[in-house]
């Protein structure tokens, strides 16, 4: 067993990239009681984890065989009869009274193996870090021991307090001396007079950490030591102060971060929505969250750390999976640019709006008409009271549903259909039926014949259910005259005209905000009308031309919601010192002064350029160094083609190239392109050739593409340039 006690001497202040000293490991075995006395409250700790999830284990194992026996009692008991109605009625009765009772038991069950899978989280690491707390003066101070999950023990005494409580946050706060939280609305002052970190595996302390200076962070720097994986990791024990404050911040409609690579963005955003879960539990279901983000790698990326912290995902979609769900097949994925004043003219035109007869179209299965196009015309006239938007439309949807169930009704009487029936496969049988159908008479037949017919039309009521019986397309050229309506047009004018969105979502998370454009993000405001929204981003990673820029963002949101509130995050923790200086040296220079970076020094990047004749070689060589080096390395292309001509010149020694459905390896090098590592990062980065070529001096946005590639890098980076090194680079040749 080692130990550590580590009081960093320096600390990085907001605004001056200083790089603190890198996490130290004295390996002090000398005696220590402190040492000695945690290590022996943690042993406890952990026996009384492993003593209430055993107690768990058998408590539902007992269940289990209770329920069991109940329910075969009561289905012995039970004795349906459906002679009379009141019999019928009675059986009836049974029947709900044993569900209830088997329900009351799946409930109880539920609630079990959730507290069990809390004490397994817990098993992994009880605790993370304790305050000590004096509310009143003289008074014994105190000791809470913070950890993912919150536990009491049988007595209902807390073993050990969930990080996202309420007095949690005064580890977070990270002042010493007087501090305050919020609980139930009340203001609670209190001392802090002691915070600990604990570095901990299971129940074997390896180090504590008593922190007294407000910034310095000795679990961090041991955290940010650590190699990188290809999986994220949660941050729970060191989140910062200014992530606290995004994590933590109040329930409001948009709240905007913006802040630079690496500064904590996605793990923040993560943090946040464990927290929301926690706050609201019981209420906010998994279902009710969505996340936007960047890419399917990213997406895979980010995927075990809320499951690491004991909560749900959230649906995680891109842009496009969003898109293609919502508009018609072959349609694209709308990202075509459309204008705000596009779609405020639809906003317009919708307000004074009234169908024409040719603005529907038959709702068909294949070359079967199931309701025709004038009828529904006439029921848009009958209905003509009511201004024609998305209550006009909810009510023909309605109307329009009854009349096919009606229409299949009918159908199912027919010789047509009961032929069609009778000469069903068996396979057929089974997946409609679940089972092989012998009617024994004519009333059972045709119920058979409605349930197969419901079957075979299931697109039509699916067209019915979408408002695929609209032409969307005819009715917008008419109203905005023009020959044709872009796709974000006609997923909008869809939405104002019919109401088309998802009133259940509470919020909704873009990560990479800068990425979409305006009138993308006006869609999402639009198609989440009840949401929340969480918005992330930063202004110099735009890397798609005609995004929105972050008074576009405002502008949106505060439009669709009335007001945008705003946090910003300036602390690099991706990045060695030396990287976060070559990258932020991309930023404008006010910017600049405010980077800082946390992260140890590490190898110098390497900035070089090489003549035609030496740069393959040159290549060739970065590439071995990085394939030889510990950890991840990705060669990072702009573009798709790019990677072509590198795999040409590379040869056998050109890494695989990472498509949309790839998964990061955990060690090796990558060939990937900048679109799908955004987001992502890498112990060592190769940029094969920033020359003027690739990244033209006077083009923002190459100077984006390139502050983004170089930021994904965390110890090492080099960067190679085919002739000249571009100009955005100049004075950072080695
Ligand atoms: N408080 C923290 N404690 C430990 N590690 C942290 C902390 N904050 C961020 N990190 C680490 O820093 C790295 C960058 O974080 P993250 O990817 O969330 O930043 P980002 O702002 O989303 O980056 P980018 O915009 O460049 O994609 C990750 O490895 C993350 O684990």
């Amino acid at each position: 067993m080692f130990r550590r006690t580590f009081q960093p001497d320096r600390c990085a202040p907001q605004g001056e990239p200083v790089p603190t000293e890198p996490f130290q490991n004295p390996a002090d075995d000398s005696a220590d009681p402190v040492f000695d006395q945690e290590q022996s409250h943690l042993a406890e700790t952990y026996a009384k984890l492993q003593q209430i999830g055993r107690a768990l284990v058998r408590k539902m194992e007992r269940a289990q065989r209770e329920a069991a026996a109940d329910k075969k009692a009561m289905a012995e008991e039970l004795a349906p009869n459906f002679a009379t109605y009141a019999d019928a009625m009675e059986t009836y009765a049974d029947f709900a009274a044993m569900n209830r009772v088997i329900d009351g038991y799946n409930l109880a069950q539920d609630a079990d193996a959730a507290e069990l899978a809390k004490v397994e989280l817990l098993l992994k690491q009880p605790y993370f870090a304790k305050v000590a707390l004096q509310f009143k003066p003289g008074q014994e101070p105190k000791e809470l021991y913070i950890g993912t999950a919150g536990i009491s023990d049988e007595n209902y005494r807390r073993l050990v307090v969930d990080w996202r409580s309420p007095v949690a946050e005064t580890y977070y706060n990270q002042d010493n001396g007087r501090t305050s939280y919020v609980a139930d609305g009340r203001t609670i002052t209190a001392d802090l007079k002691l915070r600990r970190q604990f570095d901990i595996e299971e129940d074997r302390l390896n180090a504590y950490f008593d922190t007294t200076v407000a910034i310095q962070d000795s679990l961090l720097l041991a955290s940010l030591s650590k190699q990188r994986t290809a999986q994220m990791k949660a941050i729970t024990a060191t989140i910062q102060k200014e992530q606290n404050t995004v994590v933590r911040h109040e329930d409001v409609p948009v709240l905007l971060v913006s802040g630079i690579a690496g500064s904590g963005k996605t793990s923040v955003l993560l943090q946040r929505i464990a927290y929301l879960f926690y706050q609201q539990r019981g209420s906010l279901d998994a279902s009710e969250v969505f996340l936007v983000s960047p890419n399917p790698v990213f997406s895979h990326y980010i995927a075990s750390v809320l499951p690491d912290l004991g909560e749900h995902n959230p649906e995680s979609l891109t842009w496009n999976e969003f898109a293609r769900r919502l508009l018609p097949p072959n349609r694209g994925s709308g990202d075509v640019d459309v204008s705000l004043a596009a779609l405020a003219r639809i906003d317009r035109a919708v307000e004074s709006f009234e169908f024409d007869a040719n603005d529907f179209k038959d709702v068909r299965v294949g070359e079967k008409r199931l309701i025709a196009a004038d009828q529904i015309s006439k029921l848009a006239e009958k209905l003509g009271r009511i201004p024609a938007g998305p209550h006009r439309i909810t009510l023909m949807r309605e109307e329009l549903h009854a009349r096919l169930e009606s229409r299949l009704k009918q159908m199912a009487g027919t010789d047509e259909a009961l032929d069609e029936l009778e000469a069903l496969e068996a396979d057929e049988q089974l997946r409609i039926f679940g089972e092989f159908i012998a009617p024994t008479d004519e009333q059972e037949e045709r119920a058979l014949a409605l349930r197969y017919l419901t079957d075979r039309y299931a697109d039509a009521f699916a067209a019915v259910e979408n408002d695929a019986w609209l032409r969307i397309d005819r009715i917008g050229m008419r109203l905005l005259e023009t020959d044709g309506l872009a796709p974000l047009e006609w997923l909008y004018l869809k939405m104002a005209l019919t109401g088309l969105g998802n009133p259940d979502a509470k919020y909704v998370m873009v990560d990479e905000v800068q990425d979409y454009t305006a009138a993308q993000l006006a869609v999402l405001a639009r198609y989440f009308r009840r949401a929340h929204f969480l918005l992330l981003g930063d202004p110099n990673q735009a890397i798609v031309p005609d995004t929105a820029t972050f008074d576009e963002v405002r502008e949106v949101f505060q439009a669709a919601r009335g007001a945008v509130e705003e946090c910003r995050l300036m602390t690099s923790y991706r990045s060695t010192p030396e990287i976060t200086a070559l990258f932020a040296s991309l930023l404008p220079s006010e910017e600049q002064l405010q980077v800082s970076s946390i992260q140890r020094a590490d190898e110098p990047p390497t900035v070089r350029a090489f003549g035609d004749d030496a740069y393959a070689d040159a290549l060739h060589a970065a590439v071995a160094g990085a394939r030889a080096a510990e950890g991840l390395a990705a060669v990072i292309v702009p573009w798709k083609y790019e990677a072509k001509r590198l795999q040409a010149l590379l040869g056998d020694d050109a890494p695989p190239l990472l498509d949309e459905r790839g998964e990061l390896p955990e060690s090796g090098i990558v060939l990937i392109t900048l679109k799908l590592a955004k987001g992502l990062e890498f112990d060592h980065v190769i940029v094969p050739d920033a020359s003027p070529r690739v990244f033209p001096a006077d083009d923002d946005l190459a100077r984006r593409r390139l502050y983004t590639t170089l930021s994904r890098a965390t110890r090492g980076i080099a960067v190679l340039a085919r002739g000249a090194l571009t100009p955005l680079l100049e004075g950072a040749a080695s």
